[in-house]
């Protein structure tokens, strides 16, 4: 999919739902954030982006301001409290306050769990979970201090039935969500809705980190034997942080083709150990039928 494709996908949400509305999208630069950004633009709102790399981060305000947003850029690691807050200053400053948070931005490699040394575990937990949390409370306490209402919506990933190859990136995940439902509760005083969305298999930009044969396992881990697109998810985040589901928080959305329920996904490919051979397979005597 294309910025153009989805400056012009349908959508079930109204037109100008979000006027006069600022909404900060981290990792907006690319996949996912991007096109959730472009649905924001679409609907009125005016837009924050944020991520590390300046160049992506440019080249999606420019779409954006096509589409006739006012947004601004912000290269920066979320994985920096001091980053973090520098940013809510700069939002402040330029916008003059937040009204919804996507934390979008995340990411990690494929490696055995055995295999993962401290830095690799400690940079993944530190972008999913650590950075995520810092965005959640620099958030927080701005919409405390000028006693507004705000909205968080964090995007996770389908990792009910574990994640195996990529255990570090499981293991942030469930920590945000678990997260978000603790602060839906502490954060409702102050009138923050908090919610997550969960994606399965998106065919976004992040699937070139992954081989041909993960990504063949991709495209068949779920019933409808097919990946998701960055639409599918962009709709979601908007509808949760949208005034529609202002009766919604600590809950989370699954957008992933039913595949909490079923297939195969992996990161590496699927190790032997798991190939099935129904046709060789050996019964119990006990359950030798005869079919006739
Ligand atoms: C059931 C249904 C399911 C449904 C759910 C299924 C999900 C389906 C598919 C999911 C797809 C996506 O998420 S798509 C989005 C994916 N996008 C990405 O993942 C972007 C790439 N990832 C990142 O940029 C990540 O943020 C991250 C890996 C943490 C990079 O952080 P840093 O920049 O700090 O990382 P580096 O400095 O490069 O590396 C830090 C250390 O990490 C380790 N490290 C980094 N890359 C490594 C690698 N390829 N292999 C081994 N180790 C590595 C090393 O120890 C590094 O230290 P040294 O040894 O000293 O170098
Ligand atoms: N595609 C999929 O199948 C799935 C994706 N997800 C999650 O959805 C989110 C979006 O992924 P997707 O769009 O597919 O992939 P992308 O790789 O395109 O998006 C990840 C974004 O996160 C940003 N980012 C990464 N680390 C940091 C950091 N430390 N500080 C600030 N920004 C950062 C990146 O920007 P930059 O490089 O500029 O820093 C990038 O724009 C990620 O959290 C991903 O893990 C979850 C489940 C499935």
């Amino acid at each position: 999919m294309s910025d153009d494709d989805f400056a012009q996908r349908p959508t079930a949400l109204r037109e100008g739902a979000f006027a006069g509305k600022v909404v900060l999208v981290s990792g907006g630069g690319s996949g996912i954030g991007r096109a959730a950004a472009i649905l924001f633009a679409r609907l009125w709102a005016r837009l924050v982006l944020c991520g590390r790399d300046a160049g992506k981060l440019e080249s999606a305000g420019t779409c954006l301001a096509r589409l006739g947003a006012d947004v601004s850029t912000h290269a920066m690691s979320i994985r920096s409290p001091e980053a973090v807050e520098t940013l809510f200053a700069e939002v402040v400053d330029r916008h003059g306050g937040l009204d919804l948070l996507v934390n979008n931005a995340g990411g990690q490699f494929a490696q055995a769990s055995i295999d993962i040394r401290p830095k690799g575990w400690n940079a993944v937990v530190d972008t999913n979970l650590n950075g995520t949390f810092y965005m959640m409370q620099a958030a927080a306490r701005h919409w405390r201090d000028v006693a507004r209402p705000g909205c968080i919506v964090n995007v996770v990933a389908a990792i009910w039935r574990g994640m195996p190859q990529v255990a570090h990136t499981c293991a942030a995940r469930a920590g945000v969500v678990f997260l978000s439902k603790t602060v839906a509760t502490e954060w409702a005083p102050l009138n923050i809705r908090v919610n997550c969305v969960a994606p399965g298999t998106i065919r976004t930009e992040g699937f070139g980190n992954y081989s041909r044969e993960a990504r063949a396992s991709f495209s068949q881990a779920n019933p409808t034997l097919r990946t998701g697109d960055a639409w599918d998810i962009a709709q979601a985040i908007a509808y949760l942080g949208s005034d529609t589901a202002g009766f919604i928080t600590g809950e989370t959305l699954n957008v992933d083709g039913g595949s909490q329920n079923w297939g195969d996904p992996w990161f590496l490919g699927r190790p032997e150990y798991f190939e099935l051979n129904y046709a060789e397979a050996r019964l119990p005597e006990n359950l030798e039928v005869q079919v006739q």
